[in-house]
């Protein structure tokens, strides 16, 4: 790649091809090692110290522009409104559907970002913690629905990102656990104005709700300054999702508090089934119908080929 190359068109992006990414970060330091990135990575997801320098270290390379450009517009919006107000957090989304390694990408985000020479404060929130409760779905009929829209409290995520957003000194929000498989009784995850917050979750693109009356209010992804949507053809994704629930029967459906340790007792072949029907009827349908519509909200798609590897990104045009 030479300067001054336009790169490949594709409507309000630009693509890069990863050997090309790489390049925007040759030069730049390893700030993580392998023992990190072990204790970051998810389950079954085999992210590379090689995926690390060649994919997100560019990818944070490029958010640093804006993160010192933000504060820049921070302080001439100050100066020409005569105000000493100080800067709200930068907000990062990040969204994709279950399986695809939204975890990863944000824990990744979270460790290379508070390694910047600054040395940012970041905050990485999830919004599995904004769920309705197990027995508030069962009522409202949605346990079915976990991680469509409307299996989330929406009003009090809203309310979280704005009262972020809005330079509040003390946040907080829910926690969710995976193993018990719902929200965490009296647990809250407090947010004291960092410098960056990352949040991350299947939804976090989606547009704002039409209402009765034909109205539209506000959605997260309005007080987003950047956000990443990590891609995969679903079909990909759909076997991620099968041999992750293959890992997990060996794992965390071990523990007798796991929502899922019926599961711990199928055979290979069963738990294939289970997870290939949970795919199909839950996961699969939100991404088809709820997700990946979002996708082209996103500043940047990191798009994985059928091996997790990360093979092009695309950035919104500025
Ligand atoms: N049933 C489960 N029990 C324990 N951990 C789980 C379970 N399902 C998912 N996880 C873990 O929760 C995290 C989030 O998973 P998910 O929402 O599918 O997003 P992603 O794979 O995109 O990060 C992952 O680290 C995954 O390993
Ligand atoms: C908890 C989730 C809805 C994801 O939440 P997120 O943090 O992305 O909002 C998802 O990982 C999940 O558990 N889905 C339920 C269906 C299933 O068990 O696969």
């Amino acid at each position: 790649m030479t300067a001054g190359h336009t790169g490949h068109v594709a409507g309000p992006y630009l693509e890069r091809r990863r050997a090309d990414w790489a390049e925007l970060a040759a030069s730049a330091p390893m700030t993580l090692d392998s023992a990190t990135l072990l204790r970051l990575r998810g389950l079954s997801d085999p992210t590379s110290l090689t995926d690390v320098r060649e994919v997100y270290l560019p990818l944070t390379g490029l958010l640093s522009r804006y993160v010192r450009y933000t504060g820049e517009l921070h302080a001439a919006t100050n100066g020409f409104l005569q105000l000493s107000s100080a800067r709200t957090p930068f907000v990062i989304g990040v969204a994709g559907s279950v399986a695809v390694g939204k975890s990863t990408t944000a824990r990744l985000l979270r460790e290379l970002l508070a390694a910047w020479p600054e040395h940012p404060r970041v905050e990485l929130v999830t919004t599995d913690g904004f769920l309705f409760p197990n027995a508030e779905l069962e009522r409202r009929g949605l346990m079915h629905r976990k991680g469509f829209p409307e299996s989330y409290d929406r009003r009090a995520l809203l309310r979280f990102v704005m009262d972020v957003k809005s330079g509040a000194e003390a946040v907080s929000a829910p926690v969710y656990s995976h193993l018990v498989y719902d929200i965490v009784p009296d647990a809250r995850v407090q947010v004291q104005r960092p410098d960056i917050l990352i949040v991350e979750g299947l939804n976090v693109l989606q547009p704002a709700r039409v209402r009765a009356d034909g109205t539209t209010g506000l959605a997260v992804s309005d007080f987003f300054d950047f956000s990443v949507y990590v891609d995969a053809d679903p079909s990909d994704v759909r076997r991620w999702y099968v041999s992750r629930f293959l890992s997990l029967r060996d794992t965390a459906f071990r523990d007798p508090r796991s929502y899922f340790s019926r599961f711990a007792d199928l055979t290979p072949d069963e738990a294939v089934a289970r997870a290939e029907s949970l795919w199909d009827t839950i996961n699969g349908p939100n991404l088809a119908t709820n997700i990946l519509p979002t996708r082209g909200r996103a500043t940047t798609i990191l798009r994985k080929g059928p091996d997790h590897r990360v093979e092009w990104v695309r950035i919104r045009k500025v």
